[in-house]
């Protein structure tokens, strides 16, 4: 599948020094917690996800899995604990600040703005990492134009990648819900992250459009793109992920690979204490 095949890699920013050690963990949470109220929705989590690998965060209804995502991406502030990105302390900072650190995220129910059109939808949002100024920006200075082309650029190889391009100029709502789903992760993509964090991204597909979602995560996996996932499917999280992390009630029960996770019998128990795995 010649998904990414011209514009690139998808992960990583284009300025990291040459000769610089990379770090194995890209993304590390160290005894992070999330209280509401009386509700430890996120308790003691202590998170590593490795650099260019798929970790799957998976547990039952209300296990606290959003909280973590809203919680990596700045939405919610935590109780107490460390956010690590790429070994710098990025705790608390604001969703704009972490967007241009390179932690990008896509919703559990899809946020597309109805009255756009699918690439402005695609587009939209992704200046978080551009270099230029606001003086830049006011004065359409050349650097600010220079970016807003290469974003352009990026954003139609992205839709050309996706089998989009032809829907370009449409209506995002016109699109049927399994493509807006795929406009999300252009979006998301658009921005040039070094994290992704997905948000139930197979919730709504079908087997077809899960099956394509499962390649394009190896895909993107392939370029290098150090992924969090999120998935009640997990017909397609032991397809894709390379470490699972399990939550109940707001506190990791378990962490180890996807053969050993089948095996586990307190992951079991977890599930069938709600009301079992669903399987794809
Ligand atoms: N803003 C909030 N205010 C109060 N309680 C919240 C808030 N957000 C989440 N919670 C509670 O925190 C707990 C964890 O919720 P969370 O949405 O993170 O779970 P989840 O694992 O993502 O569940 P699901 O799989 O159903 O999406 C739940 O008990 C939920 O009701």
């Amino acid at each position: 599948m010649a998904l990414w095949g011209r514009s690139g890699p998808v992960g990583g920013s284009p300025c990291r020094r040459t000769g610089e050690m990379e770090r194995k963990i890209l993304l590390e949470t160290v005894g992070l917690e999330c209280h509401f109220g009386g509700l430890r929705a996120v308790s003691n989590l202590d998170m590593r996800l490795e650099r260019g690998k798929i970790t799957a965060l998976i547990g039952p209804n209300g296990a606290g899995k959003s909280t973590t995502i809203n919680l990596l991406c700045g939405f919610v502030t935590p109780t107490a604990g460390r956010i690590l990105l790429d070994g710098k302390d990025v705790t608390a900072r604001p969703p704009h600040r972490l967007a241009k650190a390179g932690m990008v995220r896509t919703f559990q129910n899809g946020r597309l703005f109805s009255r756009m059109s699918v690439f402005e939808n695609a587009q939209i949002g992704n200046s978080s990492r551009m270099a230029a100024s606001v003086f830049d920006v006011v004065r359409r200075g050349l650097r600010w134009r220079t970016e807003e082309v290469n974003l352009r650029r990026r954003v139609r190889d992205l839709l050309d990648e996706f089998g989009l391009l032809a829907d370009a100029d449409r209506l995002v709502t016109e699109l049927p819900y399994g493509k807006q789903r795929q406009v999300e992760m252009v979006r998301a993509l658009a921005g040039s992250p070094d994290v992704l964090l997905l948000d139930e991204p197979a919730a709504g597909l079908n087997s077809v459009e899960r099956e394509n979602l499962a390649l394009y995560l190896e895909e993107l996996r392939g370029r290098g793109l150090t992924m969090l996932l999120v998935e009640h499917h997990m017909g397609l999280v032991m397809k894709v992920a390379d470490h699972v992390v399990v939550l109940n009630f707001g506190s990791k029960i378990f962490e180890g690979t996807t053969e050993k996770t089948q095996k586990s019998s307190v992951v079991a128990e977890a599930y069938l204490g709600r009301r079992g795995i669903q399987h794809a």
